[in-house]
């Protein structure tokens, strides 16, 4: 697999004021080291700063990304301005039968091919915080995958209200497919060039690609370098259109086991100490849950060993 173009929502001097452009690279170096290395750098930039980054000839089929759009598309419920289908997909695969009719014939095919691309950014993601590649996978990061399906009707006063609210993903990596309606936006901050402050930056549809974003606890094992950066959805303003997009949250299956920032990354004696403590996923999930837990500070501060 090789990823040609990597669209990275950062601008020069560490602010991040507008998204740049999709960095293009040559097809034909594709395999070449040099070329890895820029594609490591580009998420390790991506990854540190916006937490978001959209990624062409990634390996899904074209087909099977465009019949989950239009599956999603067909179920036309309208309980709120946005309707979700959670489907849990690994470690125990359901049955067809137990999948919405509309799904069943390409969700495996889709789910495959998302774990293949998640298992390669989890290599590329080592790779880029200076870990071998195998690294994250070794920790089992890769072993759960839940996808929601979400549905957001035309809204017709879309200023009153929000397609899906602001928060982060408690995950490790969120593979998003969005349909050409747009409205994710993501809180940036502009950076002192941009005289401070945050802004909420649109997430384009760019046809083909996925965006990849950095989960909760990817931040919490990797010590707080990769970010996990608050998101929404505006509601839908098309008169006639809904918008469809399909999450696939890549998580660990183990929920006993502890996860941390990992030891490589951090030297307590020197300058650079463990930030957060280590949790069980069970944890961190009911924390996710807690009322108010995400009322004002970022959920992962509760568990950061350092203020
Ligand atoms: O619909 C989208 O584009 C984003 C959805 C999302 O952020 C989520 O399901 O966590
Ligand atoms: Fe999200």
């Amino acid at each position: 697999m090789s990823i040609t173009k990597v669209a990275v929502a950062v601008a020069a001097n560490g602010g991040y004021d507008r998204p740049q452009e999709l960095q293009a690279f040559d097809d034909t170096k594709a395999g070449v080291k040099g070329l890895r290395e820029e594609v490591v750098a580009q998420v390790r930039a991506a990854a540190e700063t916006a937490g978001f980054f959209q990624v062409v000839n990634h390996g899904v089929p074209g087909d099977a990304m465009a019949a989950m759009v239009a599956a999603v598309a067909r179920r036309k419920m309208r309980r709120s301005w946005r309707d979700t289908i959670f489907l849990d997909m690994e470690p125990e695969p359901p049955q067809p039968e137990e999948l919405p009719e509309a799904l069943r014939g390409v969700m495996f095919e889709y789910v495959g091919a998302v774990r293949k691309l998640s298992a390669w950014l989890f290599e590329l993601l080592s790779e880029s915080l200076g870990l071998a590649g195998d690294r994250l996978a070794e920790m089992g990061c890769g072993e759960s995958l839940k996808v929601a399906c979400n549905y957001y009707p035309p809204c017709p006063e879309p200023h009153l209200t929000l397609g899906n609210t602001k928060h982060t993903d408690p995950t490790f990596l969120t593979v998003l497919l969005q349909d050409a309606v747009g409205g994710l936006q993501v809180l940036l901050d502009h950076g002192a060039a941009g005289g401070g402050g945050k802004a909420w930056v649109n997430v384009p549809p760019v046809p083909g690609a996925l965006i990849i974003n950095i989960g909760d606890l990817l931040q919490l094992v990797s010590n707080g370098r990769f970010k996990s950066v608050e998101h929404r959805v505006l509601a839908n303003q098309s008169v006639d259109t809904a918008r469809v997009s399909v999450a696939s949250f890549v998580d660990v299956g183990r929920s006993k086991r502890q996860y941390g920032p990992i030891e490589e990354l951090t030297s307590p004696d020197g300058g650079n100490p463990p930030i957060y403590r280590s949790v069980t996923v069970e944890e961190f999930i009911a924390h996710f849950y807690r009322k108010g837990s995400e009322q004002s500070r970022p959920r992962l501060d509760y568990f950061k060993l350092v203020e």
